[in-house]
């Protein structure tokens, strides 16, 4: 091959880096509002730029007859279906093209630049790492679906239900259907939520929340381990149930988004209910977790009271909504039972 098409290269993963790093930079600065990772990413960008330059690099720059446009054009691979996605593809995008920067330095026997750039792929690891994309606020009442605990109501209808009702984080739960019936509620739930601006998490099925780019999982202590599921599923919300404090710091520590707390109170909802202090692990979690927690577990509008005087702040209910005649109404008689 032409030396002259390895500078080409050079320049086009220069240009794509430097665009791939300003999209997060824009995120982070008029989305996230964090000036701290805002000024990050532009110092990486300018090194991006700077790192390397030589006069072959614009001159043999060929944007228009380059191939890959109208490969590029043609694909749909890369359509990001929220923002945890477009962060995820655009951290991607940076560290793939760094490393393409960095052999074809060598190849050019600019060794010491290479190295330059290695560094700079390791900031982005970094960065991405540390990326602040906290997009969920868990306050206030957290629905979860439960069409068994329904008279006639479907997830979807309770879904749209909870979303008429002003609530900002769904859950699908669903332990009856197959995975196609229950891919296909989640692919309705989601473009209901996508439209809303609601939070869409998916329990159990990391699979399904994959596959229609849900918000987040929620994963129970027997699922994948913690670890696992954030090696798939990156930069999705992942929360994790809890039942005692050595599973809360656990939780913590391996890098959950919130926990679940529970259950607070008996419940029939859940099959093989763990044990948990109830109210009193609640408190513990209040004073002693950084990350945000939910309480679940029979919270209902004569005792959701008792649970925020006990640490509360966001509470996860199933039956409660799911069997409502309207749960407007019911959302409604919860936020004044908190006030
Ligand atoms: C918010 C929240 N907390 C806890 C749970 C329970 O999840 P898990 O332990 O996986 O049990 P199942 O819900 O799958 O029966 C939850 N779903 N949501
Ligand atoms: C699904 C679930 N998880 C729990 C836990 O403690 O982890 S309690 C629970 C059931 C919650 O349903 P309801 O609001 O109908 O009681
Ligand atoms: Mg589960």
């Amino acid at each position: 091959m032409c030396k002259l098409n390895y500078y080409r290269i050079i320049d086009a993963n220069i240009n794509r880096v430097a665009e791939g790093v300003r999209v997060l930079e824009d995120i982070s600065r008029f989305i996230i509002e964090n000036p701290d990772t805002t000024n990050s990413l532009r110092e990486l960008r300018h090194r991006i730029r700077k790192s390397f330059s030589h006069p072959r690099l614009a001159n043999y720059r060929n944007a228009a007859g380059d191939i890959g446009l109208s490969v590029s054009a043609a694909t749909t691979w890369d359509n990001k279906g929220n923002i945890s996605d477009l962060v995820t593809g655009n951290f991607k995008r940076i560290q793939e093209g760094i490393r393409s920067i960095e052999e074809h330095l060598k190849i050019l026997g600019y060794n010491q630049q290479s190295k330059v750039y290695e560094t700079l792929r390791f900031s982005a690891y970094q960065l991405e790492k540390n990326f602040p994309l906290k997009r969920v606020v868990f306050d206030g009442i957290y629905g979860i679906t439960g069409e068994t605990f329904a008279t006639g109501k479907t997830n979807v209808d309770l879904a749209k239900e909870m979303i008429a009702a002003g609530i900002t984080v769904i859950q699908y739960r669903e332990k009856e259907k197959s995975k196609l019936e229950k891919y296909h509620q989640c692919q309705t739930i989601r473009r209901l939520t996508l439209e809303a601006g609601t939070t869409f998490i998916v329990n159990d099925d990391l699979d399904i929340a994959l596959a229609v780019t849900a918000d987040g999982i929620h994963i129970g202590q027997d699922d994948l381990p913690l670890k696992k599921v954030r090696q798939i599923a990156g930069n999705m919300i992942i929360g994790v149930s809890t039942h005692n404090p050595d599973q809360a710091k656990a939780a913590v520590s391996d890098g959950a988004d919130y926990i679940g707390v529970g259950p607070i109170f008996s419940t029939n909802t859940k099959k093989n209910l763990e044990k948990s202090g109830g109210l009193k692990y609640l408190e513990w979690v209040a004073e002693n977790i950084s990350i945000p927690h939910v309480a679940i577990g029979g919270i209902k509008e004569e005792n959701i009271a008792q649970v925020k005087k006990h640490g509360g702040k966001c509470f996860a209910i199933i039956s409660e909504l799911a069997g409502a005649h309207s749960i407007e109404q019911k959302v409604a008689a919860l936020h004044s039972a908190l006030e």
